[in-house]
């Protein structure tokens, strides 16, 4: 029973909390005791996840619930310190949970790709993970506080992949973000660790041409595409003192694929 509510005390901001992954995340560590902020570019999908942990809504300035939704574009610099602020206005308090999911893919072959689809995907995908991951460190070790924070890569940013010159580029970033991040801050007492999901089902993977689908799970030692609950696992635990000593690492959610 205690690992169920090993997050009892914990604030959770979740980017990229209105689809996927990211509300998957959001439900588990609802589920094990922590305050939700869920943030999206979506402001009705965000909302659509608080809906789903249950309970009343906590509108800012006005508590009574315990989690909440939040709009934010993680690309703009001006959107991630506001995404903060109103964070810690609502909860008067730091998170001492984040997890960037927000993401996004424009693929095409590197023959073809626009420089539009190279700048948006890295701004989206690693920009916008250096910005939140700024602002929350920011507030964090401005008030003492520890935390954790958990940052989505991919096995893509490990290995490459077709058609995905700007997104592998932009999850091998988050790795050595993430690692680089988790040099400095851990005199702080704030653990930084990347999750590197597979081939997760998804409205991201969805999107992709079903004859490349099928190829990528004919090759995934497990047999089939992961859940996102699978990931959601990695990250509570990440989220946890379960983890109290692990700091800077990738952990691999692929169902063995490309080990
Ligand atoms: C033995 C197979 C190995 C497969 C390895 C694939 C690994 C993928 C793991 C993904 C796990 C993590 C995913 C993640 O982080 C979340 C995402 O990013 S989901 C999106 C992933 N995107 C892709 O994999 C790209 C898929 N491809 C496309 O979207 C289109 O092909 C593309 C827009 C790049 C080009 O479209 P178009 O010009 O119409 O060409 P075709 O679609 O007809 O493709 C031509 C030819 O190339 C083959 N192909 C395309 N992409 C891949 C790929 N990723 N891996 C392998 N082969 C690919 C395609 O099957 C065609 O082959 P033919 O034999 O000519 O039919
Ligand atoms: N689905 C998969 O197989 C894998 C996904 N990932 C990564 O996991 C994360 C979540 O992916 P999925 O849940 O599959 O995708 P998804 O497309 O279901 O969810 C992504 C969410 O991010 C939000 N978002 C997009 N741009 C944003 C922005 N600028 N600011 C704020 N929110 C924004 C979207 O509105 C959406 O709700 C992404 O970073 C993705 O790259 C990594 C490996 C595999």
């Amino acid at each position: 029973m205690a690992s169920q509510l090993r997050l009892r005390s914990a604030l959770a901001l979740v980017t990229g909390a209105g689809s996927g992954i990211g509300r998957a995340v959001s439900a588990r560590l609802a589920r094990e005791g922590a305050a939700v902020a869920a943030c999206d570019l979506d402001e009705a999908a965000a909302r659509d996840t608080v809906r789903l942990l249950g309970g009343p809504a906590r509108e800012e300035g006005a508590p009574g619930g315990k989690h909440a939704a939040f709009q934010a574009d993680v690309s703009q610099a001006a959107a991630a310190r506001r995404l903060l602020e109103q964070v810690q206005a609502c909860f008067s308090r730091p998170p001492s949970v984040v997890v960037s999911c927000a993401g996004i893919t424009r693929d095409e072959f590197l023959l073809q790709m626009s420089e539009n689809d190279w700048d948006k995907v890295l701004a989206v995908n690693l920009k916008g993970i250096f910005l939140i991951t700024q602002a929350a460190a920011q507030a964090l070790v401005s008030s003492g506080c520890h935390g954790s924070i958990i940052n989505i890569s991919s096995i893509v940013g490990k290995v490459g992949n077709i058609g995905q010159t700007n997104y592998a580029a932009s999850k091998a970033g988050v790795i050595g973000l993430t690692q680089t991040a988790a040099r400095e801050l851990g005199r702080h007492g704030i653990r930084c660790n990347s999750v590197l999901p597979g081939f997760i089902t998804t409205p991201m993977t969805q999107k992709m041409p079903q004859k490349v689908q099928d190829k990528v799970t004919g090759i995934i030692p497990m047999g089939h595409m992961g859940d996102p609950e699978d990931v959601a696992d990695v990250v509570a635990f990440l989220a946890s003192g379960d983890s109290g000593y692990i700091t800077g690492t990738s952990v691999e959610v692929t169902g063995g694929l490309f080990m």
